[in-house]
């Protein structure tokens, strides 16, 4: 589906990241991992023609039977949002601050041709409540009015409201508190399991790579070292970087639960639903 070749990525005076091959197939859950500066997220912004000007890309990002590489900046504008979307760590930077969250989303659908008012404020809602957000009142809101986590629902919203194909999830959880970082993962599982969109997500967290994604890719200074199915890779790592990676998870501190503090699923529902009226 996505098939990336010979990419290398660089500035005037570096190599960023060099000689890249990566594949994530329909519906899969992707996990892209490595320490800070690796060229993952540049990877991703490649991805999408999202570099910054001082960086060049050259290689094969093929998408259907395009070179992304080779898009104009209207070709790449039309596949983004309905094709492929990004989620991102700094989720209030998904929205205008001033902007009610409704209007938002209906800006996106107009720009890509959805004509129907109608149809559009319906599609909203139900992009909404699939994030398990009170969805008339969020739309109705301006992003300063939801909390971290509901803000990081509603970019999720925004990102599926074209139905796109590819999700790429640069750090999406870093920002947020442990236990609504889990819950936003999950949803992101929910919604690969019921749509079959496939995941590409960038991440440093091994302990989540290990509960998500079907395959791991691991960078290191550029280079994907070692690629596989999840378990067999953090089971049984190939690359002495994935093991240095693997040593390098922190332990939970003393005392510290072993599991989410649930005492029981009613107890995990309860805090959930009050989470969303919080
Ligand atoms: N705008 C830029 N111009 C030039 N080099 C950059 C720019 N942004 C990042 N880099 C360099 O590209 C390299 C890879 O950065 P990248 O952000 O892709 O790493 P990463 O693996 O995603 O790390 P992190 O987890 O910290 O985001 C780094 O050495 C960084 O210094």
């Amino acid at each position: 589906m996505l098939t990336i070749e010979g990419l290398t990525i660089r500035t005037n005076v570096k190599t960023i990241v060099e000689q890249l091959k990566l594949a994530v197939r329909p519906g899969e859950w992707c996990a892209l991992a490595g320490e800070s500066g690796s060229g993952k997220s540049m990877t991703a912004f490649a991805i999408g023609g999202l570099l910054p000007s001082s960086v060049t890309a050259e290689g094969i990002i093929a998408w259907k039977d395009n070179n992304l590489l080779d898009l104009s900046a209207k070709q790449r504008r039309s596949l983004l949002g309905s094709e492929i979307s990004y989620i991102f760590q700094d989720y209030h930077g998904a929205f205008t601050p001033f902007l009610r969250v409704g209007s938002q989303l209906d800006e996106l659908m107009r720009a890509h041709g959805k004509q129907d008012r109608k149809a559009r404020k319906q599609r909203c809602i139900e992009v909404l409540e699939r994030v398990q957000l009170p969805a008339e009142r969020v739309y109705r809101s301006y992003p300063f009015q939801l909390s971290g986590g509901q803000l990081q629902r509603a970019a999720i919203a925004a990102a599926l409201l074209l139905e796109p194909k590819l999700l790429i999830a640069d750090e999406p959880t870093t920002a947020l508190d442990t236990l609504t970082a889990h819950r936003v993962l999950q949803l992101i599982d929910q919604i690969r399991t019921e749509t079959g969109i496939s995941v590409l997500w960038i991440t440093h967290d091994l302990r989540h790579v290990r509960k998500y994604a079907d395959r791991i890719a691991v960078m290191h200074e550029g280079s994907l070292v070692e690629t596989g199915e999840t378990q067999a890779v953090l089971n049984h790592p190939a690359h002495p970087y994935t093991r240095r990676l693997l040593a390098a998870i922190p332990p939970l501190s003393p005392g510290a639960p072993v599991r989410l503090p649930y005492n029981s699923t009613e107890e995990q529902n309860a805090l959930e639903r009050s989470a969303l009226h919080e």
